[in-house]
């Protein structure tokens, strides 16, 4: 996709921020000639290469690159993209529900059923973009995002691909980013990284769904890398009292320190809890 040396400014209505984080600031837009409202994400790109504010304009090329390779329903849809002097402007569907995180943070915590009608559409999302070799390495309660809460079903969507990484075939990547309680071992310890990275922290948000808890958060960052690194981790009875030793299971098989021994995303899919076996299946 060609990036639009006009102003966005001609095309749409600049409304109000809806959010703004390391990525930059997300506005409500509307299309003028239909009316439609998306959302905008304003980035500001670096006037020249020394200097420390703004993001690299080949950061955000590489960003909408893996975008227009990833069509999916559980996945954002960019739509356009603006360059006009120092600041770049990715147009994307508007996305009305809030965060997965504010959904789970106004209920105690969600059954095991809306949890595994939640996973089974970001383990979708998650599966394709991995079937692409693409890895979104910021995977958090705040980066899923639903479409209408209040729908009987809601749909989520997975949002800010800002860290997201395409592998080359063989390629070794490194990287120290992401978010402390959601990052695995092989982050902390600098190794390279893989599609594995994102199945850890759906192990963490699978967790969090459940239970309210973070398995590995403590006092600091610092306290926290260290109960990954030591696997530190437990089901507290508390909160774990009722849920179901397959729900359990699960998570043990995602938060696993060897990134070549966690469960991918299609083995996520078909695993019991997720997909029960039903009596035909028992039959063969
Ligand atoms: C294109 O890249 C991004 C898009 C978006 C995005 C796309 C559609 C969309 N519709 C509504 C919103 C929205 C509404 C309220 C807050 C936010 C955001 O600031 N908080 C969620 C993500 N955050 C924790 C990184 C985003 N978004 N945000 C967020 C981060 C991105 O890096």
């Amino acid at each position: 996709m060609a990036f639009k040396h006009e102003n966005v400014a001609d095309l749409y209505d600049i409304g109000v921020v809806l959010g703004s984080g390391h990525f930059g600031q997300v506005r409500q837009v509307t299309e003028r000639s239909t009316g439609a409202q998306w959302a905008g994400k304003f980035i500001k790109t670096r006037k020249s290469a020394g200097s420390r504010l703004g993001v690299e304009r080949s950061a955000v090329e590489r960003e909408v690159e893996l975008l227009q390779a990833l069509t999916h329903p559980s996945i954002m849809a960019l739509k356009d993209v603006f360059e006009c002097r120092a600041e770049m402007v990715l147009i994307v569907e508007l996305i009305s529900g809030g965060e997965l995180f504010d959904f789970i943070a106004a209920k105690d915590n969600v059954t095991e059923s809306e949890a595994i009608a939640f996973l089974k559409q970001i383990l979708e999302g998650v599966g394709f973009m991995h079937s692409k070799h693409i890895a979104h390495f910021d995977l958090k309660p705040e980066n899923i995002m639903l479409s209408d809460k209040d729908a009987a079903n809601p749909t989520i969507k997975l949002i800010d691909f800002g860290l997201a990484h395409q592998f080359k075939q063989g390629e070794e990547y490194k990287s120290m980013c992401g978010t402390p309680q959601y990052i695995p071992p092989e982050v902390i310890n600098y190794s390279p990284l893989s599609t594995a990275t994102d199945m850890w922290s759906i192990g963490v948000i699978t967790y969090i769904l459940l239970s309210g808890l973070s398995p590995f958060q403590d006092n600091t960052d610092e306290e926290t890398l260290k109960n990954i690194i030591a696997m530190k981790f437990e089901f507290p009875e508390h909160v774990f009292s009722m849920t179901s030793e397959s729900a359990k299971d699960f998570i043990k098989k995602l938060l696993v320190k060897d990134p070549i021994e966690r469960m991918t995303a299609e083995e996520c899919l078909i695993h019991q809890w997720i997909k029960p076996m039903t009596r035909k299946d028992m039959a063969n």
